[in-house]
């Protein structure tokens, strides 16, 4: 399995105002450039902080990069898959549409009703007690044929991925805005390191829209 995270992030590292709303940090090729890489992976992943506050839909939009997913036998779209711990996604999330299969990655915590309702609409995978297990529930989307993974957010989630050592690469869109607030989403939230921080190696670094796109390995894996 190979986890490449995306995000956009204003010039002091914030993924969004402390309103936690959708905000358009990425211009227009950097948007192009998210779709490029979603037409390559098996699976578009986010934490349900990211569903409640942008509904995102995680399909590929561009017409000629579905064609040729198409052409190549694979649906226009790869999976998408939320990990939300107990069932919050809402029956009416974007995410929930019939454009591309979708796992959600839930934990023994999520309750029976939502299960229920949700079930209807997405395949289902349990791993964890309160919280989603990552490493649990990415061994199970291996499972289902899902290699090649790009994460899309938020925080809490991204911060999560590096505690469990399941990060490959990180590829970090730096635009030219700056948002403040100590309370407004960063690349990396949850609990924060303290030791054994996560090194990076820096791979690429590319002028894009009027910002720059900063690609890294990471050193653990
Ligand atoms: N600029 C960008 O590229 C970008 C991308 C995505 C999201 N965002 C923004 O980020 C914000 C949402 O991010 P967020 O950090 O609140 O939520 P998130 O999307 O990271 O989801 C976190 C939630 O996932 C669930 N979860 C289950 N198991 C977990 C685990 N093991 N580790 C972590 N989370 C787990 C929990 O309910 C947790 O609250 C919104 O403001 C959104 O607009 C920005
Ligand atoms: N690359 C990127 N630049 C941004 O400025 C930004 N705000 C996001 N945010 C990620 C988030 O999840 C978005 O909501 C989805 O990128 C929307 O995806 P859709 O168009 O609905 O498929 N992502």
């Amino acid at each position: 399995m190979h986890v490449v995270v995306n995000a956009a992030m204003s010039a002091d590292g914030k993924l969004s105002s402390r309103r936690r709303e959708q905000l358009a940090i990425s211009g227009d090729e950097d948007f192009a450039r998210v779709d490029r890489l979603r037409a390559k992976r098996d699976a578009v992943v986010v934490g349900v902080g990211t569903v409640l506050a942008d509904d995102p839909h995680l399909t590929v939009k561009d017409d000629a990069l579905r064609a040729r997913r198409r052409d190549d036998g694979r649906s226009a779209s790869p999976a998408r898959v939320v990990v939300d711990s107990s069932g919050r996604t809402p029956t009416d999330a974007a995410v929930l549409d019939d454009a591309a299969t979708t796992y959600l990655c839930l934990s023994e915590a999520a309750p029976v009703d939502r299960r229920l309702a949700l079930a209807e609409r997405a395949e289902l995978l349990t791993a964890g007690d309160e919280r989603v297990d990552l490493l649990r529930a990415f061994g199970a989307l291996q499972e289902q044929g899902l290699e090649r993974i790009m994460v899309e957010g938020g925080g809490e989630l991204i911060f999560s991925l590096f505690e469990a050592g399941l990060v490959d690469e990180l590829r970090t869109f730096v635009g030219p805005t700056l948002i403040g607030g100590r309370d407004a989403p960063t690349l990396a939230d949850g609990e924060g390191f303290v030791a054994a921080f996560p090194t990076l190696e820096l791979e690429a670094v590319d002028r894009l829209d009027d910002g720059v796109l900063l690609t890294w390995k990471t050193d653990d894996r």
